[in-house]
């Protein structure tokens, strides 16, 4: 069984010491740094675009995955690429042109990833997967760290697995949205395999290291 990747959300992060959350993240064995770019349009609310990556490509050196909550991503892909992203995330929903969004995200030399909303219909990925390095199942409503997860999307991901395995076994599932000790294994189990963490995993309860260690716990022996 492949490896379960944690994927801490720098949403949650204190943005004062950005660098050191992800230094701290990094050596608590994070596999990868999710980012979280949004701008006011395609969801309610404001966050970090190319300069937080570029920033971030400095400090660590674990994949950062670029998550763009964006009206028309195309217009941003090169500079994100330039900017060291390793794997660019768009939504089918905020784009007519998501099959050209994600050609143009692999001429970048950049992995592609497809992510759809909670009541987006799960047929956009029959087309696309065969494409697609990653499919991204929100499992809350984007634009907000800290929600509870949706307990619908576990059937949807069953179905999304499903889909994966007959169309493209080499694409990753990932999940994002509500992740956490009590979710991971369920979402694990119904075929996820990067989870998107960010209050879980930042948050004054405990170290980050802490906090991460609990995810993997809640995850043996599935991660
Ligand atoms: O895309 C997102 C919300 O739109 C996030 O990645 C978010 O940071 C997840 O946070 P949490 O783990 O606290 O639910």
């Amino acid at each position: 069984m492949m490896k379960i990747e944690i994927a801490p959300s720098i949403l949650s992060a204190d943005f004062a010491r950005l660098g050191e959350e992800v230094r701290e993240a990094e050596a608590a064995g994070a596999d990868r740094i999710h980012v979280d770019v949004m701008d006011g349009r395609f969801v309610p609310n404001l966050t970090m675009g190319v300069v937080v990556v570029e920033a971030l490509r400095r400090v660590t050196r674990l994949p950062l995955e670029v998550h763009l909550m964006i009206v028309e991503p195309e217009r941003f892909l090169e500079a994100f690429a330039r900017a060291g992203a390793d794997l660019l995330i768009v939504h089918p929903e905020a784009t007519p042109h998501a099959h050209r969004a994600i050609q143009q995200i692999k001429e970048l030399g950049v992995r592609a990833g497809l992510a759809v909303n909670p009541a987006t219909p799960l047929a956009w990925f029959e087309d696309l997967l065969p494409e697609l390095d990653q499919a991204l199942l929100m499992t809350v409503n984007p634009g907000f760290g800290g929600q509870r997860f949706l307990e619908q999307s576990l059937p949807r991901l069953e179905r999304l697995r499903a889909m994966r395995d007959r169309l493209n076994p080499a694409c990753r599932i990932e999940v994002d949205g509500g992740i956490n000790p009590e979710t991971a294994p369920r979402v694990v189990q119904a075929g996820a395999e990067v989870l998107v963490a960010g209050s879980s995993v930042f948050n004054a309860r405990a170290s980050v290291a802490e906090n991460l260690n609990a995810l993997r716990r809640s995850l043996a022996p599935q991660g």
